[in-house]
């Protein structure tokens, strides 16, 4: 369907793209790649990219590193400053009821935070982990933006803007760890949530249990040892107008295999604004770093975030009634 082949996903087919055609020499094959990446980004908000160039011995690093941090002593990864201090311990955010409960613990770290020099003397036993990130972020990065491009020049617009505001040091790789859950099928590996970032890139190990919402079903995205996940996160759904659709997902817990995952978050700035270059725009105005504040505030008091915010001057319910119900 979009000159690509597919991962088999439960009842459903994820859209896998083959990121060598967008060095082919042949245009047709250009195309169908680039509309097979922004088809999918409209239509699923996922898909999955092989021969995206990030090489197999650079995972395998990131997956060592990650699975020796998480099997530190409690104290040890909690008290990281090596990672300043960006360990997540299992449970719910606001401790309010077991459906807000994700049964996984995680690093979520920002790159530009991570020294990457040998200042950490004393924390020796963090450094390969901090040299793979930085490696790792470096060729996120990079994919991430040639991504962005692809989607911005779908909508008639440049890449200046990700490349202006956007690169590895403004971004954060999450390191996720499930263990085995005893309270199954009772609570989630990852509640259900959007990311609130402009796209997402997945490593995930073959244990399985990711699912997405797919016309108000849940479907499960099975692993692909080749391929990494890409979804877009809030930030490209502002900014695109709604084109493109951050769309919830989840990971469901598993009573006996442990899971890993690893997540690079692409995110801008904290002082940039995020202003779609369409019109009229269908969301307010808000910088990165108002978004996060509202995000944190919101998983505080109600354990979910709220999310996007329409523009009350566009979104008016004459629009909302053309737009979704004619
Ligand atoms: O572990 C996964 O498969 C997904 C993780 C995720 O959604 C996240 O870290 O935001
Ligand atoms: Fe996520």
């Amino acid at each position: 369907m979009y000159g690509c082949s597919k991962v088999v996903s439960g009842e459903f087919d994820l859209p896998l793209i083959d990121l060598r055609n967008l060095l082919s020499s042949n245009k047709e094959d250009r195309e169908a790649c680039i509309n097979g990446i922004t088809t999918a980004s409209s239509k699923w908000g996922f898909f999955g990219v092989v021969n995206h160039g990030i090489s197999e011995e650079l995972v395998r690093r990131m997956r060592k590193e990650q699975g020796t941090v998480f099997e530190m002593p409690f104290e040890r990864k909690s008290n990281c400053k090596a990672l300043n201090d960006s360990y997540k311990g299992h449970g719910a955010p606001n401790g309010s009821c077991i459906e807000n409960m994700s049964w996984s613990e995680s690093f979520h770290v920002p790159l530009s935070t991570i020294s990457w020099e040998e200042d950490h003397a004393t924390d020796q036993e963090f450094t390969s982990l901090r040299l793979v990130l930085k490696d790792y972020g470096a060729a996120m990065g990079k994919l991430a933006l040639t991504l962005a491009g692809i989607l911005a020049g779908k909508l008639g617009h440049s890449l200046e803007f990700f490349s202006e505001n956007c690169n590895e040091m403004t971004s954060f790789v999450r390191m996720n760890h499930y263990p085995p859950c005893p309270l199954w099928p009772e609570v989630f590996g990852i509640i259900p949530h959007t990311d609130s970032d402009f796209l997402t890139i997945l490593c995930q190990d073959q244990v399985g249990g990711l699912q997405l919402m797919k016309d108000c079903k849940w479907i499960s995205i099975m692993p692909n040892p080749e391929a990494f996940i890409v979804n877009i996160g809030d930030l490209f759904q502002a900014w695109s107008n709604g084109v493109y659709k951050s769309v919830e997902h989840r990971v469901m817990a598993n009573p006996t295999a442990e899971r890993h995952s690893t997540a690079f978050f692409f995110c801008p700035s904290y002082d940039t604004p995020i202003i779609t270059p369409m019109q009229p725009p269908l969301y307010k105005e808000f910088t990165f770093r108002q978004y996060m504040k509202q995000v944190v505030e919101d998983i505080k008091q109600t354990g979910r975030k709220t999310g996007l915010t329409f523009s009350p001057v566009n979104v008016t319910p004459q629009f909302m009634k053309q737009r979704w119900f004619s």
